[in-house]
């Protein structure tokens, strides 16, 4: 079938990229959509395209391009389709045909207006996986002492939770039916809700949070982890649920069943670690001791949780003892899970302890810029999100309008993006030479005001956005 656009044109020459079992096909020339971006998009996408198409040539000296194909978003949409056109069909149709894109940021107005155009590409294209790396490159200036202990991977579910935006403004006809409902109708249902009430002059939002969701995004970071070595072949459920038990708490256990079920024999929980490794230390340890030692204050319980916890651990040995006792459990990948507000702590306290962190889409956009600051900041946080079919490639930053057009802000997120992107599409050694032009543009201090500022002694003049690609591709050939 023709696929036709209203005011775009693809490229005359080039090849589409297909998918197969999730996985895209990639020919030596492919067509590749971008969205340049508003705010500081007009700084940072032709420095990234210009670092990007360097690499390609350098490393495949012409047997492979990439055909960009410019389609609109945003402010830059607005002007071409009309007033309020923020995400043309236009724009949709391309992506969906080429099924790779890259993007700068969009803004998002604040309270009213449309919804985030960030959060509809990844809900259109259900882009489930918000994959954000935050690892160190060396002489980068950071607030923390020890950043290069840092290397994790936050994957965060990207399509549901609170993103999924549906909420009534306080003092609406629906906002106030709702609360009535809920207060005269579903709590008082509830035993467990007691006398509680919603303020009558509530807003209300849902956060939905469901199996599917939980379970596919968990798989991929579980696939991650076993492609990387030992320490770092792990995945930590991230999740607040001691206080939201059905949504946050659900996303944990969902994520321990997927684990033990379609991932037995690679993965090992932290529980069933300990119970197997209490087992190694004396063989003829009882069950009752054995449940005193994971579970401490075991003997404050009561009989029913002692029974419960006895269970446990039976059915662990019971279950994987022959696989994963006497040690075997270390070769394989540890899932384990820690709640939202204590991994903010320990990815500072304890950074190589930590891999892949799987979260909830609101914990995931917390953590990422926290992560991201660890390791330079927002200058240095790519991202990408991936469907099955599907995968869009974006830094974790926003637009940071009071740098928008001064040629000043720093491209390496974008342009750590496109890694990322080249990376998906199995073309390595343009990735790896952006990586070692970064390094070293880095190393040589020749770096844009965000990091020239922290650097000991502070850079001074910084690098401009340009001069930073163009420093990054001058170290191609060291
Ligand atoms: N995926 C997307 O497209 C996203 C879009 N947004 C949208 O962007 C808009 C602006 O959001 P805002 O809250 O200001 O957050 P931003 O991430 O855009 O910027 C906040 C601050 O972070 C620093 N920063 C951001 N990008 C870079 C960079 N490339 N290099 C160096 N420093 C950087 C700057 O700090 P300093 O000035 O101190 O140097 C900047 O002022 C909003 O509309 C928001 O909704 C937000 C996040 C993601
Ligand atoms: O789209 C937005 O405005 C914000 C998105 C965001 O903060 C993120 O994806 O990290
Ligand atoms: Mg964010």
């Amino acid at each position: 079938m023709t696929v036709s656009y209203e005011k775009i044109t693809p490229p005359t020459t080039g090849s589409k990229i297909t998918f197969s079992d999730g996985k895209p096909l990639v020919p030596d020339d492919p067509i590749i959509p971008f969205i340049r971006g508003d705010g500081t998009g007009v700084d940072i996408w032709p420095a990234t395209a210009k670092v990007i198409d360097a690499a390609i040539a350098t490393a495949y000296g012409g047997q492979r391009k990439i055909h960009w194909f410019k389609v609109y978003a945003g402010d830059e949409a607005c002007e071409i389709y009309g007033t309020y056109q923020y995400l043309p069909q236009d724009t949709l149709t391309a992506i969906k045909e080429y099924g790779i894109a890259i993007k700068g940021p969009l803004t998002t107005p604040i309270g009213g207006g449309i919804r985030s155009l960030n959060v509809a590409l990844r809900q259109i294209f259900d882009l489930y996986a918000c994959v954000r790396p935050c690892r160190y490159y060396a002489g980068t200036p950071s607030p923390h002492k020890t950043p290069e202990k840092l290397d994790v991977i936050v994957y965060r579910e990207n399509t549901e939770d609170i993103y999924l935006g549906i909420e009534w403004k306080q003092g609406t006809e629906i906002a106030d039916k709702l609360i009535n409902y809920l207060n005269t109708e579903l709590i008082p249902a509830t035993p467990e809700h007691g006398k509680k009430q919603i303020p009558l002059d509530a807003g209300i939002g849902i956060k939905p949070i469901s199996k599917t969701g939980s379970q596919r995004l968990v798989r991929r970071a579980i696939e991650r982890a076993l492609t990387l070595p030992k320490p770092k072949n792990q995945v930590t459920l991230v999740h607040k649920g001691n206080i939201m038990k059905y949504t946050e708490g659900a996303f944990r256990d969902w994520g321990y069943e997927l684990a033990k079920s379609e991932f037995r024999d690679v993965c090992v929980t932290e529980m069933e670690s300990w119970i197997l490794s209490n087992k190694e230390k004396n063989h003829d340890l009882s069950i009752e001791d054995n449940a005193r030692m994971v579970e401490p204050g075991y003997d404050a319980l009561t009989d029913e949780k002692k029974a419960k916890i006895c269970q446990e651990v039976t059915s662990v040995l019971d279950a994987i003892w022959e696989t994963h006792g006497n040690g075997q459990w270390k070769d394989k990948i540890m899932v384990n899970d820690r709640i939202a507000d204590s991994i903010f702590q320990q990815i500072q306290t304890r950074p190589d302890e930590y891999s892949i962190l799987a979260t909830m889409n609101l914990n995931g956009d917390y953590l990422s810029d926290a992560a991201a600051a660890i390791v330079g900041g927002l200058g240095m946080g790519p991202g990408a999100n991936i469907g099955d079919t599907c995968a869009i490639f974006e830094a974790t930053h926003g637009t940071a309008p009071k740098h928008a057009g001064l040629d000043r802000i720093n491209p390496g997120s974008v342009i750590l993006s496109g890694v990322m992107m080249l990376e998906y599409i199995g073309w390595q050694e343009a990735a790896d030479l952006i990586k070692k032009g970064i390094a070293a543009a880095i190393a040589n201090r020749q770096v844009t005001y965000d990091l020239a500022r922290l650097m000991e002694p502070p850079v001074n003049p910084p690098l401009k956005c340009s001069e930073f690609a163009d420093a990054i591709i001058s170290h191609f050939g060291d």
